[in-house]
């Protein structure tokens, strides 16, 4: 017979639950930027964000080089002797001690990575974007449902409490249906200063606007349109874009790209940009309906604050509501969270950002890239 007192908390995540959480043991590929954040979110203790549920174990680093992945567990985890370090990825995948894999190296790996870990039978979280193109992350996904895996994109913002809220404002039915997304991304990364070699200018690593932060503007289209219960999951009509190369490789510095949604009860569309020269804007993401907007604040794949907009029968805002979300850490923790529960729960996929939505992202990039007439150097795509 169920306790109703321990189901009912075990719902809310409640601290009254008489259940032991789940430890999700991680691996970590690579020392990077990305790495260090992530793994400094895995160590935050998850009782500060009300989580009770489920928990995370640092349990191996793996590094190109040994050294890296050692001096990466002193600067990042306090030099925690409970952590591996290894000198090859390799070793992590095989490492029995550990449940999942995240992958931070730069986007030209991510399928070779994914594969090897999922090929070791390991669940894993890979940074986005997924991958290359379309044909490797189907590849993937084959690979994924073989061996019985869950595999998902980092795509850390769906996870976000703010994302969370926008998602049930815009379908609450208040604002009406949604119709234009407004949304950039840029970011100045000097790219007259940094090496040619720098993963943002190097083609053979994926550089360029598009791929780096293009998945943001392009998140918040899927989560206002494509998610919206009258699109019924369907892809864009038309998707138009063009791309501006730098001066110095041959990867985009900006890209404009707009997405048509029309097969269904929605008719909506998406204008989207993303650079690699220029400093962010404000608002980074404007999403307007029928009866109002939801603005959302820079940075876009991290917002602290938006503000919800209802307007008049004449069109002028009659009222607007601001809203604040703050936590501890970086915010990378609440994808983790949700990698250990669909992994508890035997998903194979998320429920919020499924294997759908990164293959809406791929196709959409590769069609981008196709007008934009970025492509990669020869072998850097795996499966084409
Ligand atoms: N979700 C988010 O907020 C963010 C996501 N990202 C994504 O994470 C990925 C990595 O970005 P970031 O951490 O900034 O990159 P970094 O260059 O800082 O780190 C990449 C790491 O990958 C490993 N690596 C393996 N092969 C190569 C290679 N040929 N060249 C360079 N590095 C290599 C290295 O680790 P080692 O030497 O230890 O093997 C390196 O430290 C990208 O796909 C990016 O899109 C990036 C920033 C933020
Ligand atoms: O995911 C990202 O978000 C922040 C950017 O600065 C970074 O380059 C990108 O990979």
């Amino acid at each position: 017979m169920i306790n109703p007192l321990v189901f009912f908390s075990h719902l809310l995540g409640s601290p009254m639950a008489e259940i032991t959480p789940l430890t999700l043991r991680w691996g970590i590929i690579s020392t990077g930027g990305i790495a260090a954040a992530f793994v400094k979110d895995l160590l935050v203790d998850p009782k500060t964000r009300g989580v009770h549920d489920i928990q995370h174990q640092v349990v191996s680093v793996g590094s190109r080089s040994v050294e890296k992945a050692q001096e990466f567990i002193d600067r990042i985890a306090g030099g925690d002797k409970s952590i591996k370090a290894f000198g090859t990825y390799e070793e992590v995948y095989l490492d029995k001690d550990i449940d999942a894999v995240y992958i931070g190296t730069p986007h030209t790996y991510h399928y070779t990575n994914a594969l090897d870990g999922i090929n070791a039978g390991k669940h894993i979280l890979c940074e986005k974007p997924v991958t290359c193109n379309v044909a490797e992350l189907r590849s993937l996904i084959a690979a994924a449902k073989e061996h019985n895996v869950f595999f998902m994109e980092a795509m850390w913002t769906r996870f976000q409490p703010l994302s969370l809220e926008v998602k049930r404002i815009a379908e609450e039915g208040r604002l009406g249906l949604p119709v234009l997304v407004h949304a950039d991304l840029s970011g100045n990364f000097d790219i007259h200063s940094i090496p040619t070699s720098h993963r943002i200018l190097d083609p053979a690593l994926g550089g360029g606007a598009l791929l780096d932060i293009g998945p943001y503007p392009l998140f918040w289209a899927i989560l206002a349109l494509y998610e919206n219960p009258a699109n019924n999951s369907t892809a864009p009509t038309n998707i138009a874009a063009s791309m501006l190369n730098t001066p110095i490789t041959p990867v985009d510095s900006s890209t404009c790209f707009s997405l048509t949604f029309s097969a269904a009860e929605l008719s909506a569309q998406a204008s989207l940009t993303c650079s690699i020269t220029l400093n962010p804007i404000e608002p980074g993401v404007t999403i307007r309906f029928d009866r109002g907007a939801i603005v959302i604040s820079s940075p876009i794949y991290c917002p602290k604050e938006f503000k919800v907009q209802y307007l008049a029968t004449n069109g002028k805002i009659e009222k607007e509501e601001r809203r604040v979300f703050d936590y501890v850490g970086g915010g990378w923790y609440f994808e983790a969270d949700e990698v250990a529960r669909c992994v508890r729960d035997g998903k194979k996929e998320s429920e919020l950002w499924g294997h759908d939505k990164s293959l809406l992202e791929m196709n959409i990039f590769d069609e981008v890239r196709r007008q934009g007439g970025y492509k990669f150097p020869p072998g850097v795509e795996k499966i084409i």
